[in-house]
């Protein structure tokens, strides 16, 4: 691969940007990449693991020259961020952000953006339950989808270039309205983490009545709760409060379909329960035959596309 841009900088080392500064070394695909974290904790393990090639003590200084500026720093932070780093940025310089929700991370970046420099938000659909400068890895994006959500004056030669290094990292690309990804986002990742939340909670809960059975004999359904419960705080928290319209819509529906699968219970309707658990199976086998779930046990997936057989 060659270099698609002379200097990025990361304001945040968490597991994202960590991802992508092993995957731009691995591929080359920067000439210099520089870091900077709020912590100085965190600062000092990226530079004792030399996740960069500079880790600077200001973001000021870690975006001086950067042609790509990459904001990965939790949601609720990037207006603040982009205040501080805006009279430092290089005229031509794109910025992009790794956020879980679009729309309002362009609502607080927008007002701070100086003429001159692009801004096309972004968001890898690629994570795991851990956080901090040590959590990344370079194959973190490969085969992941990675959504760009433009906005309608994007220039197009700044966005193909994004593109590039996105696609040089592994990720197949594709474009959205903001609005419609934290739509989407709320089906297939906000909603889902929260109830993982609150099932956990529940057996928390229990554990106080029960002993430690739960932990005892946790089943591995409720152990894969527990992966995601164990997923960031603080991240998750500016998810929810900054994408609280579509998630609690879509919680609303959640509710109601609890309410119909708990009346068929009651009502002991076992043809409306194998119904409904046949319908979500097909959705199950769906994702795993587009090849959206690489660690899945395949379910009657074709010879070629198993691995080794
Ligand atoms: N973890 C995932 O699964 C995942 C997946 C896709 C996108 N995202 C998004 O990517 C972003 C980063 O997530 P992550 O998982 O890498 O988080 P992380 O917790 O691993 O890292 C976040 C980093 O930001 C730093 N930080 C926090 N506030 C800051 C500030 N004001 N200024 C500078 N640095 C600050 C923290 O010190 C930490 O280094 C979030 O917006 C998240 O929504 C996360
Ligand atoms: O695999 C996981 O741990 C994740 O939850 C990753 C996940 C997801 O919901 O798929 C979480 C949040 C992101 O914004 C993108 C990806």
């Amino acid at each position: 691969m060659s270099v698609i841009y002379q200097r990025v900088a990361l304001i945040g080392l968490g597991l994202i940007a960590g991802s992508m500064a092993h995957a731009m070394r691995e591929q080359a695909l920067a000439g210099e990449v520089t870091g900077f974290a709020r912590s100085p904790e965190t600062r000092a393990v990226a530079r004792e693991i030399g996740l960069c090639d500079r880790i600077c003590d200001s973001a000021a200084e870690a975006v001086a020259g950067a042609d790509l500026v990459v904001l990965a720093v939790p949601v609720g932070a990037m207006g603040d961020v982009m205040a501080e780093i805006a009279p430092h940025l290089a005229p031509g310089a794109t910025v992009t952000d790794v956020g879980s929700v679009k729309q309002s991370v362009i609502e607080a970046v927008l007002p701070h953006l100086p003429q001159g420099v692009h801004f096309i938000p972004g968001h890898p659909l690629a994570g795991t339950e851990h956080s901090g400068p040590r959590a990344g890895f370079a194959s973190l994006f490969r085969n992941r989808w990675w959504l760009l959500t433009p906005l309608p004056d994007t220039d197009e030669a700044a966005l193909a270039r994004l593109d590039r290094l996105v696609g040089a990292m592994g990720a197949k690309t594709d474009r959205m309205d903001p609005g419609h990804h934290d739509l989407v986002l709320a089906v297939t990742s906000h909603a889902p983490h929260l109830i993982a939340y609150t099932m956990v909670g529940v057996a928390d809960h229990l554990r106080r009545v029960s002993g430690e059975e739960v932990i005892q004999y946790s089943a591995a359904g409720f152990r894969d709760f527990t992966r995601i419960a164990a997923s960031d705080p603080t991240m998750w928290r500016d998810v929810f409060l900054h994408n609280k319209e579509a998630t609690l819509d879509i919680l609303g529906r959640f509710t109601e379909e609890l309410f119909v699968l708990q009346r068929a219970i009651r009502m002991g309707d076992g043809p409306q329960l194998h119904e409904y658990f046949t319908r979500t199976r097909a959705i199950r086998r769906g994702i795993i035959e587009a090849g959206q779930d690489t660690e899945a046990p395949d379910f009657g997936r074709s010879p070629e596309a198993r691995p080794g057989e």
